[in-house]
């Protein structure tokens, strides 16, 4: 393995992640004569240097997003760019380059992130020798980075969970990538791991100043990210934002906000919680307020008198389902986040 002493990442660089857009992107899948849509449509824009999850249920559409993001597969429609790379053109030699140099990777089973003969150091420096510039002391500030030094000269099987998914973090950013994805980098993990793993991406994003992205089942990753966004059926549906503010008794209070996601052509899916609140289905009534949105459910055919008071635009109960002003809230509404939960 060739050395050379490339200068390690300084801690107080300036950050240089990459931007991520996908606008529209559909793929399907055809197996066996029919077709799965497993993207709908997705819209999704992370700034260059956030942190972000994505969360879903099985089957939303999640790892089909990651394996496009990553350059392992390509959108059958739709615009997705990261970095500043154009997903859809990218061919051949410029498609290795993407994967060698621009994005890195976290997969949830640690097996497929180390090559379980090589210690530590050497599966970090690896994929820098792969691109032609492996420095050991880059690799070694890589494992102080991430609270793995004492792993050096270990192989995978002579670390824990943790050690070898911190390992992995510093393999997957060994080469300064512009974005680091994460496919439930803490799936096989119990919650305290995770936690310290998910503590070594914000490390990574703050310090080396990546966009990270982490795909995840795990509900306790989004208390760890700023932005939590949501994917339903291939399609984002909504976006939970949280942020740390501290209230006049100086006490710190963490603020959790949840957003649904307006697409390009104004299309929105309510929280599943709404819907079946009050029952919507098939058709809602709408009507534009001066700041707000209303939503009713369709009583045309409701054998239920309609009480007095805040009606609906043309009969029909009042069982109001969400309001969206311009800013989100109005004089007598409540914030933005109680109003979408
Ligand atoms: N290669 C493929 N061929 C056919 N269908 C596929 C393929 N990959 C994914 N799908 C289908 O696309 C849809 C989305 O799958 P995807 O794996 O992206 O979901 P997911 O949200 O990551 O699920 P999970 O959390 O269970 O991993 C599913 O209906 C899945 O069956």
């Amino acid at each position: 393995m060739t050395t050379t002493d490339t200068p390690a990442p300084r801690a107080d660089a300036p950050p240089r992640g990459g931007e991520i857009i996908c606008e529209d992107v559909v793929r399907i899948f055809s197996a066996d004569g029919i077709e799965v849509q497993a993207l709908q449509g997705l819209n999704l824009h992370v700034a260059a240097g956030d942190l972000v999850a994505i969360v879903g249920a099985s089957g939303s559409g999640k790892s089909t997003l990651l394996t496009i993001l990553s350059g392992l597969d390509t959108p059958t429609a739709g615009k997705a760019s990261v970095a500043g790379t154009d997903l859809l053109t990218m061919r051949g030699r410029a498609r290795v380059n993407y994967q060698r140099h621009t994005v890195g990777f976290v997969w949830q089973q640690t097996s497929r992130n180390l090559l379980p003969y090589l210690t530590a150091l050497e599966n970090v420096c690896l994929p820098m020798s792969l691109a032609g510039n492996a420095s050991v002391p880059h690799a070694e500030q890589l494992l102080r980075l991430l609270g793995v030094e004492h792993c050096r000269d270990r192989t995978p099987t002579e670390m824990s969970g943790g050690e070898q998914q911190r390992v992995a973090i510093a393999v997957a950013v060994a080469n300064s990538p512009q974005v680091l994805l994460a496919d439930e980098p803490t799936g096989e993990l119990d919650e305290a791991t995770s936690v310290e793993v998910l503590e070594m991406m914000r490390a990574v994003n703050a310090e080396l100043g990546v966009t990270v992205l982490i795909v995840t089942h795990d509900p306790t990753v989004s208390e760890h990210v700023r932005r939590t966004v949501q994917i339903r059926d291939g399609r984002t549906s909504t976006e939970v934002l949280r942020r740390r503010e501290t209230d006049e008794h100086g006490q710190e209070q963490h603020i959790a906000e949840e957003f649904a996601v307006l697409d390009r052509v104004g299309r929105m899916q309510l929280p599943h919680d709404f819907v079946d609140a009050l029952e919507l289905k098939d058709r809602v009534r709408l009507a534009l307020e001066p700041d707000h949105v209303g939503v009713w459910r369709d009583a045309t055919n409701d054998p239920k008198p309609a009480p007095e008071g805040d009606a609906p635009p043309s009969g029909g109960s009042n069982d109001q389902a969400g309001t969206s002003g311009a800013d989100g809230t109005g004089p007598t509404e409540p914030p933005a986040g109680e109003e979408t939960r």
